[in-house]
């Protein structure tokens, strides 16, 4: 009986990269100062018995860091994985344990690239595993619990924090103190609650199966930045960012992703000199930036990165710059992806 169960269980592996979900901290008191990336993926697994209820669950440890410090060669690595194992046969789900802080870049990254149908959970902690009301260990049963269901299939991306299921597209770390983090302007898809998923939405925009772009097609990612913009902002970062070799600047505009009297003649220059202009919104809640809305994209030939926030629009521009560098496909791929 208990090997009939075994062989109906979904095969799920999490792919762990440290942050939080993987801290430790001195004392249970500790539920915001503490070590991220200390503890190892076998721990990790061995700490939530019931996983073994859900799913036949394996670990890889493909990196051991806060998630501050993923570099482009790091995603890169972790989308060819990622790639691998969706490609696997005995490979039903996957999960990627996370620190919070670039949680959405990556999941967002991943939700581009990834020719696969198979559920990609990502998924990561507020408080460390040492701490008093520690989050990740239902975070990550919730992964897996996704990651192993049929009805995940085919929706992106998704990320399991706070028993929400969100979008990899949508979803970003809205505060850096409560457990209940990670937000999406456009709300969650489902929920999950015991280990079984409730679906309320699906993602309307292009991913997965559906994306023109390859993991396996990209080499390496361009160089795109981020400017941010306040009162009495210079353009001195833009200038320094396009000489350092920036092949597209994120603008993290104010409001509607407006810019500056003082920065446009500069962002205009810059355009003339090839280098793309990309007008996103740090409103906190979620920006809606529209073309020919505040500035004349038409007549600058700059791109606005609609809904999507500046970090998350710093990687649809890399991912699409390895594809044209043609403003106009850029525009088409914001308004798509
Ligand atoms: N809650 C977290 O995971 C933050 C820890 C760390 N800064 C990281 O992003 O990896």
């Amino acid at each position: 009986k208990e090997v009939e169960t075994q062989q109906k269980l979904a095969n799920v592996v999490i792919l762990a990269t440290g942050g939080t979900i993987a801290g430790a901290g001195a004392s249970a008191a500790n539920s915001a100062t503490y070590q991220a990336a200390k503890v190892g993926i076998e721990q990790l697994i061995a700490g939530v018995p019931e996983l073994s209820q859900l799913a036949n669950v394996r670990g890889e440890q493909v990196m051991q860091i806060a998630s501050e410090s993923i570099t482009n060669d790091n995603l890169l690595q972790l989308g060819r994985r990622v790639a691998e194992l969706a490609d696997s046969n005995d490979v039903d789900g996957i999960v990627i344990t996370h620190g919070t802080d670039t949680l959405e870049e990556t999941a967002y990254f991943l939700n581009l690239v990834e020719k696969t149908d198979k559920p990609i959970i990502v998924v990561g902690s507020m408080r460390p595993g040492t701490a008093m009301s520690a989050d990740g260990m239902l975070n990550l049963y919730n992964a897996v619990a996704v990651a192993s269901s049929k009805d995940a299939r085919g929706k992106g991306v998704l990320v399991t924090m706070n028993d929400e299921i969100q979008s990899g597209r949508d979803v970003s770390k809205m505060i850096n103190i409560k457990t209940e983090a990670f937000k999406s302007a456009w709300g969650p898809l489902g929920m999950v609650v015991e280990g079984k998923s409730y679906w309320f939405r699906l993602p309307a925009k292009r991913h997965t199966m559906d994306s023109e772009f390859d993991i396996k097609t990209i080499k390496s990612l361009p160089d795109v930045e981020i400017a941010y913009s306040y009162g009495n902002v210079s353009d001195t970062a833009y200038k320094a960012l396009a000489q350092s070799g920036a092949k597209a600047i994120i603008h993290a505009g104010t409001g509607n992703g407006s810019v500056s009297s003082r920065v446009v003649p500069s962002l205009q220059a810059l355009r003339k000199d090839g280098v793309h202009i990309i007008r996103s919104s740090h409103v906190n809640a979620g920006g809606f930036v529209l073309r020919n809305a505040e500035q004349p994209d038409d007549k600058y030939d700059w791109v606005v990165a609609h809904d999507l926030n500046p970090q998350k629009a710093r990687i649809l521009a890399m991912v699409a710059l390895t594809k044209t560098n043609d403003s106009k496909e850029l525009q088409r791929m914001f308004w798509e992806y």
